[in-house]
């Protein structure tokens, strides 16, 4: 049965800035996207720069709503942020002044638990994004890596059903970003829950994903919806990995061309 649906979303952007009057500054952002997934699945967004990713991960986080259609998740339909939902997004945005613990246990501060309380509590996820050593740590003593593993951290403590990743290895450097995309396989495979994951690499998705989802150049649709089929742990140098690549890179070229053109005829 569908975990998370997403049902006919259609995206519509006030936009008085646009230079094409024609629009009465409506941009279109997303465009009729019909979406199922089951509970532990875990799906990468994939697609050019601008399609809706973002605002597709933000419609099932609850912070954007669709201007049509419905977004459902266990049935329940999304009317707002809930704790359900963990986000994970590219920047930690940890807070400077609380240590490692404090910031993965943030939420039980704002529900007025105590110190030992939290401290208690943030252990174990300390101990699962194998930050052990480095509870009392601040955050401008962390490396990128590190403070990525706080936020995923903090979002798992919530025990969310579905965990929300906007980019979340995007900065860190080649090595980080492999150790990481290794970790985050073995959490998901021992999490119970869904993973929506937006990307811009076709390799991260590959290596991650159960389905990639390719959307449109603007406004977004889902141009594919891909199941990968290959074994873990993945290994990017095997022809059949080679196969989904070169599938996904033709589909991500095309419509990157098509946005190309029509960034050409905007600026016209
Ligand atoms: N709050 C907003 N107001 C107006 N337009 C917006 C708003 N949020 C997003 N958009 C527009 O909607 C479109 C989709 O944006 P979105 O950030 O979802 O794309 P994306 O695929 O995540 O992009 P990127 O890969 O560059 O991060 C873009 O054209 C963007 O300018």
């Amino acid at each position: 049965m569908a975990f998370i649906e997403l049902n006919n979303i259609v995206k519509v952007f006030k936009d008085k800035k646009r230079k094409d009057k024609n629009s009465g500054g409506d941009m279109l952002a997303i465009d009729n996207v019909t979406l199922s997934l089951g509970k532990k699945e875990f799906l990468c967004l994939l697609g050019p720069s601008g399609c809706g990713k973002s605002t597709l991960l933000n419609m099932i986080a609850g912070f954007e709503h669709p201007t049509s259609g419905s977004v459902t998740v266990d049935g329940k339909p999304i009317t707002g942020p809930g704790a359900d939902r963990g986000m994970v997004f590219q920047q930690a945005n940890l807070m400077p002044w609380l240590p490692v613990w404090d910031n993965i246990a943030f939420s039980l501060k704002l529900q007025g638990k105590s110190a030992a309380e939290r401290r208690a509590a943030a252990q174990p996820f300390i101990e699962t994004v194998k930050l052990k050593g480095f509870e009392n740590h601040f955050p401008a003593e962390l490396s990128g890596g590190m403070a990525q593993r706080v936020g995923i951290a903090r979002a798992l403590l919530q025990n969310p059903s579905v965990i929300l990743m906007d980019e979340p290895f995007a900065a860190l450097d080649a090595q980080t970003k492999m150790e990481m995309q290794e970790e985050l396989v073995t959490l998901w495979q021992r999490y119970e829950g869904t993973i929506v994951f937006v990307t811009h690499s076709v390799d991260e998705a590959l290596v991650l994903a159960t389905k990639v989802a390719v959307m449109t150049h603007r406004p977004g649709r889902i141009r594919d919806l891909i199941d990968i089929d290959l074994a873990r742990p993945r290994d990017t140098t095997t022809a059949e990995f080679n196969q989904y690549k070169r599938h996904v890179l033709s589909l991500i070229r095309e419509e990157s061309a098509l946005a190309h053109a029509d960034a050409i005829k905007l600026a016209a």
